[in-house]
């Protein structure tokens, strides 16, 4: 049903196919977030348009609202949002801790109240999986005990091993043939610790890896540093997934550290807010720089939005029209997407880390 297909490597980059009953996911890849079953602003062939192969979708969110059993009786999420490639659930362990209103964790499971109406939710390793089930994401995480950092070494210890803990009790809750679960990694920025958690889930056996605990606030060196001792304690025969990563030079430091998969609302967020992703860096939209400019964000991007000029654009942001977000985010995601094309083209000739290094001195010294 899950098979990861390793087609090529250049230096620590790797090129392959994540193939899945829903059809193959090229990587590199980077997934867009669609958290409430929409990636917001943009209709789901839009988003098909930017070259995504998976979405995204969230357990907490859509286990709030509209509720799991909602959408199952809405034919589960891929009939629900009419999207009939892979999606991948993000287990909620992140949300509880990032949106929940104040939680408690004790081994038995996350427990918070609802942001929306306040309601008091037990999430617990079981409890996440029947969600994903009910909501029939191809790919399920497992619930994990994400900390904030940076954090004393007991404290992170201690969450790590609730993680493992907590990922072989969603092994076993997990019976669904046709969908896939993924570990995750934690650790925190401890090489030892990462090392350890990656070679304990290794020989748990799950259809893909992922590397969590990052993004999370820390300098993006230490994550690359992280990702670069943590990558090569996990099998070559699974897909990695960088969770909740990044700029666009996250997404190109990284994959030279072995990661296939990212996610992040950047694109997305930074589009609804009249920033756009372009190959000399970002622009920010509502400058007054670009009330009279007639070219597009880029001149060869097929995008919504690139078929306008910079100064309408700008306009459009200005006058707060609701064109403005949508043209925006369908832009960045188109770029985010086009990158990845480009990448995976780059490692298949061998010539990744020129590709890498002449995007990284386009995108110039910005803080993306
Ligand atoms: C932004 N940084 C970041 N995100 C992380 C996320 C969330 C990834 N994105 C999920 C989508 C967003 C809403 C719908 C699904 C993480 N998730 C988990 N389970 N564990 C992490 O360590 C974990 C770590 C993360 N770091
Ligand atoms: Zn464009």
């Amino acid at each position: 049903m899950f098979r990861y297909e390793l087609i090529g490597t250049d230096g620590g980059a790797r090129r392959g196919v994540f193939h899945t009953p829903r059809g193959p996911v090229r990587t590199p890849g980077f997934m867009p977030v669609g958290t409430l079953g929409t990636v917001k602003g943009l209709t789901i062939d839009q988003v098909a348009a930017t070259g995504a192969d998976m979405i995204l979708g969230n357990t907490y969110h859509l286990r709030l609202r509209p509720g799991h059993e909602t959408v199952a009786a809405l034919g589960g999420l891929h009939k629900m949002c009419g999207w009939d490639g892979p999606i991948l659930t993000d287990s909620g362990g992140f949300q509880v801790f990032s949106l929940g209103a104040i939680n408690k964790v004790t081994e038995h499971a996350a427990t918070f109240r609802s942001h929306i109406d306040g309601a008091k939710i037990e999430l617990t390793p079981e409890h996440s999986i029947e969600i994903q089930q009910a909501l029939g994401s191809d790919v399920a995480m497992v619930l994990d005990h994400v900390i904030a950092l940076p954090a004393p070494m007991t404290q992170v210890e201690d969450a790590l091993a609730r993680s493992i803990r907590w990922a072989a009790r969603c092994r076993v809750a997990a019976d669904r043939e046709d969908q896939a679960l993924f570990a995750i990694v934690q650790g925190g920025l401890d090489r030892t610790l990462r090392q350890q958690c990656a070679t304990e889930l290794a020989a748990m056996s799950f259809e893909g890896y992922a590397v969590g605990g990052l993004s999370v606030g820390e300098p993006p060196e230490d994550m690359y540093t992280t990702t670069g001792f943590t990558t090569p304690h996990l099998p070559v025969d699974k897909p990695r997934y960088l969770m909740g990563v990044g700029t666009p030079r996250d997404l190109l430091e990284n994959i030279a550290r072995g990661i296939d998969l990212f996610d992040c609302v950047m694109p997305t967020r930074n589009g609804r807010n009249a920033l756009a992703f372009t190959d000399e860096g970002p622009l920010k939209l509502r400058n007054a720089v670009h009330k009279l400019d007639t070219r597009p964000l880029m001149e060869d991007c097929p995008c919504l939005a690139c078929r306008h000029s910079r100064g309408y654009l700008r306009h459009l942001f200005v006058a707060g029209e609701m064109l403005g977000p949508i043209l925006l985010s369908h832009h960045n995601l188109m770029y985010y997407g086009r990158l990845m094309q480009a990448t995976r083209d780059a490692i298949e000739a061998g010539e990744f880390e020129a590709f890498k290094n002449a995007k990284l001195a386009g995108w110039g010294h910005e803080p993306f």
